[in-house]
């Protein structure tokens, strides 16, 4: 049996219209499921660790966006990623977000109905699914990131958005990327930039000046298809680091471009960095980020490590 968590409100409603196209096809197909509808925030997380715990299951499918897959990926760390009868059943994805970079990181479809079809193929093959790792930030009750985890500019937006009141009805009009948009553009004038540190693997520190984002990354894009990291690979036990440092408001604004086609890589701005246990040194109050969703941290902490756990889960795709 496959369990699906769909969050009918990604996409600006494009999560309720996929599952609608999805369902009838796991029907003809005679594919036993069961799905669990998402109704707010961090939902996703319980409805998945409900779904591990009453059921054994051949995956766990999220349908929705990065959101969903975050929070459905770390649902599945909570009940410690096993079912009712102890398997580890793999994770898969049908994008019906406005982002999905963890789609594209896979190669996944973007097509729903080819997504369902590779899944259940991948399923049927009977082939070894794929081990991915997770990045886990220390800190009580902090999140892991499938994606990449955001400190800085990005984090600020990703919480202009959560606190939005016109979100939803901007979404309602189809217009939910205007959230976005207005949101960045209020942090590139309003974010100031700040001094931070970063050690990969105890070695030396490298500090920064002028630091505009920390991105800690295990697949390369992040913001909506955006090449922050373009090596990151979540099968490689290592999570690559971006710092974009050093510049002031202008200069970024003419970065933004480049990082669409990753070309940002190589400009004296930016410095990638890559590691298994990774420490940010940074001002106690630097917003944070994971997978998109913005993070509350114990006030006070301004030293973050964060770990890549090598082959925490496994996935289709
Ligand atoms: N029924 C619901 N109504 C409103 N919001 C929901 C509901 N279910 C889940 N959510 C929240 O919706 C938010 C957005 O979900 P998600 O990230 O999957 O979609 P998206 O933002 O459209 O896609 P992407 O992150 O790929 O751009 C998440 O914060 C999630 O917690």
């Amino acid at each position: 049996m496959i369990g699906f968590i769909v969050n009918p409100a990604s996409g600006n409603g494009r999560g309720g219209r996929v599952w609608k196209k999805l369902e009838p096809e796991l029907k003809r197909r005679s594919v036993p499921y069961r799905a669990a509808f998402t109704e707010c925030k961090g939902d996703a997380v319980a409805k998945t660790e409900d779904m591990l715990r009453r059921y054994s299951l051949d995956a766990v499918v999220a349908v929705g966006g990065d959101g969903t897959v975050h929070e459905t990926v770390n649902g599945m760390e909570r009940a410690g990623s096993r079912d009712r009868s102890g398997r580890r059943p793999p994770f898969g994805y049908v994008p019906a977000g406005s982002g999905n970079d963890y789609a594209r990181a896979c190669g996944i479809p973007r097509d729903p109905a080819e997504a369902l079809d590779r899944l259940l193929r991948e399923l049927a093959s009977g082939r070894e699914p794929l081990s991915a790792d997770l990045l886990r930030l220390e800190g009580d009750g902090a999140p892991a990131a499938a994606n990449s985890y955001g400190f800085g500019l990005d984090a600020a937006v990703a919480e202009a958005v959560n606190r939005s009141t016109g979100k939803r009805l901007l979404n309602r009009l189809g217009l939910g990327k205007l959230v976005y948009l207005f949101a960045l553009l209020r942090a590139l004038v309003s974010y100031r930039p700040v001094r931070a540190s970063v050690t990969v693997d105890g070695g030396d520190t490298r500090r920064f000046e002028e630091v505009w984002l920390i991105v800690v990354a295990n697949n390369p894009c992040f913001g909506g298809g955006m090449r922050i990291c373009p090596g990151a690979d979540m099968r490689d036990g290592r999570a690559t680091v971006c710092v974009v440092s050093g510049l002031g408001r202008l200069g970024l604004l003419c970065l933004f471009p480049l990082v669409f086609a990753g070309r940002h890589v190589g400009l004296k701005s930016v410095t990638l960095l890559e590691g298994r246990e990774i420490e940010i040194e940074a001002p106690a109050g630097m917003p944070v980020q994971a997978d998109g969703e913005s993070v509350r941290l114990a006030a006070g902490e301004a030293v973050r490590t964060i770990r890549v756990a090598p082959g925490a889960f496994m996935t289709l795709g």
